[in-house]
């Protein structure tokens, strides 16, 4: 990790820029040649990406009834007793965020309801090139089913032999979700933007990915498709002070390191003592690692400073805006109330962000890049249209008429003022 000794606040912005910011432009490019060559050639481009991106040969890309069917005896018991506890406590999460059917008269006679309508159709995006992520299938498929959606497709990258990842098929067998695509990377989401020969393009897409699912997501947004945010390579911000566990600090850096080269961990910390132990740790814990070499070049763009004071570590935190936040402090609950921008956040020495990734019932997928200044992780709101209606009887059109009328004018809008007083007369006062 690059080490930084109290900084001015005017070096902040620096320390604060992401690693693939830097090569934006050259993955555009790049997703923009796959969409057009997913337009043009739909399957048969689907097929050329899968086999030049994943190794795999495929006839079929639509995953079988016989292939989800047999999913499960591939699964150990063990797990899948973990999944099932896990899609319990997201369940439960997701579940107490359904909101009623909001209905009031503003004035007499003038009714206004809102009404919770599920997205129609959905598309997911599992990632699957360096670690197939059943999890986010649960953080994804979970909610969509809470909130009614009737048309999901899933498409996740095929390994080398053709298969998609057996945990993937359970869990998806487990929702009940079976459209399931191989196609990874920014054909997937090309795919399920303008719909191929067997991809059925859908209204809104979700889901988190590699630089190039993200560029394409936003391209996605750009052609009329909705998307959940751009939930790129992994993050987290560690405000680690005196009081903190430097093993367990190293650990949750490694934990967001080992997801992928552009994986970005930020370590703050007001104690020299803690940051010298840390980054030993880290070292040490490093070599332990099977994915040792995707979190040793996630580090090598990593930080570790020294900053002055709770308040100062606190500023840096909120104008870098990580996904994941962990308050590695005995006064985790007063920092957290200052929070402003942050996809999650962990507080204490005993709350991994391991346990939001997986099983504790939060989403896990959250803005990446600074975009947690402005949007929220995912959540049941995300699968779910919020239509507003209203109706107004005669003694209502009275009130409110004029009022209509009045500002219309105003604005120079003739016909407007018109389709009130029509009516207006048409009931007599
Ligand atoms: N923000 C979140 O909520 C969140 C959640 C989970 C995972 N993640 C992130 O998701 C990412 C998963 O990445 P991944 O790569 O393992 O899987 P992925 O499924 O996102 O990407 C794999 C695909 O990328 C495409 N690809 C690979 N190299 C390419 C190239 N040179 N040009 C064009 N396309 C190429 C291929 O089509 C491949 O199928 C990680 O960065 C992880 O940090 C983020
Ligand atoms: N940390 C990832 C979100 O950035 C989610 C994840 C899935 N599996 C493990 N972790
Ligand atoms: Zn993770």
């Amino acid at each position: 990790m690059q080490r930084f000794n109290y900084p001015s606040p005017a070096q902040w912005p620096a320390l604060q820029l992401r690693p693939a910011q830097q090569e934006a432009a050259e993955v555009e490019q790049r997703v923009r040649a796959i969409f057009d060559d997913v337009r043009q050639r739909g399957d048969a481009a689907l097929r050329h990406y899968a086999a030049a991106f994943d190794g795999a040969a495929l006839t079929e890309l639509r995953v079988s009834a016989a292939e989800l069917a047999a999913a499960a005896a591939a699964v150990p018991a063990a797990l899948q007793a973990a999944i099932r506890q896990a899609r319990q406590n997201i369940e439960r999460f997701h579940g107490a965020q359904r909101e009623a059917e909001l209905r009031l008269e503003t004035m007499p006679g003038v009714e206004c309801w809102r009404r919770p309508v599920p997205v129609q159709r959905v598309g997911l995006y599992i990632p699957g090139g360096t670690a197939p992520l059943f999890s986010t299938l649960l953080m994804l498929g979970v909610p969509a089913r809470l909130a009614g959606c009737p048309d999901i497709v899933l498409c996740t990258p095929p390994t080398k032999d053709g298969s998609v990842n057996p945990v993937i098929l359970f869990t998806a067998a487990l929702l009940g979700i079976d459209t399931v695509i191989k196609a990874g990377g920014a054909q997937a989401i090309a795919a399920l933007t303008g719909g191929t020969e067997s991809v059925p393009a859908v209204d809104k897409i979700f889901g988190p990915g590699n630089r190039y699912v993200t560029a394409a997501k936003q391209l996605a947004a750009q052609r009329g498709v909705a998307i959940d945010m751009p939930a790129g390579p992994s993050e987290v911000l560690v405000i680690a002070d005196a009081s903190a566990n430097p093993v367990f600090v190293a650990a949750d850096l490694l934990s967001q390191a080992e997801h992928g080269p552009d994986s970005q961990v930020v370590l703050l910390s007001d104690s020299a003592q803690v940051l010298d132990a840390v980054t030993a740790e880290v070292q040490r814990q490093l070599a332990e690692l099977p994915r040792r070499d995707v979190a040793a070049q996630a580090l090598r763009e990593s930080r570790a400073i020294l900053l002055g004071s709770a308040a100062d570590m606190l500023h840096f935190s909120n104008q870098y805006a990580p996904e994941h936040l962990i308050l590695a402090t005995d006064h985790a609950e007063a920092l957290a109330a200052d929070v402003t921008s942050a996809g999650s956040v962990f507080l204490g020495h005993l709350t991994p962000e391991a346990a939001g990734d997986y099983a504790s019932g939060t989403n896990h997928t959250l803005p990446t890049n600074g975009y947690a200044r402005s949007y929220s992780g995912v959540s049941l709101d995300s699968f779910v249209k919020k239509i507003t209606f209203q109706r107004i009887t005669p003694a209502g059109l009275r009130a409110l008429g004029p009022v209509v009328e009045t500002m219309a004018e105003a604005e120079g809008l003739r016909a407007h003022a018109r389709a009130v007083t029509l009516r207006l007369d048409s009931i007599g006062s």
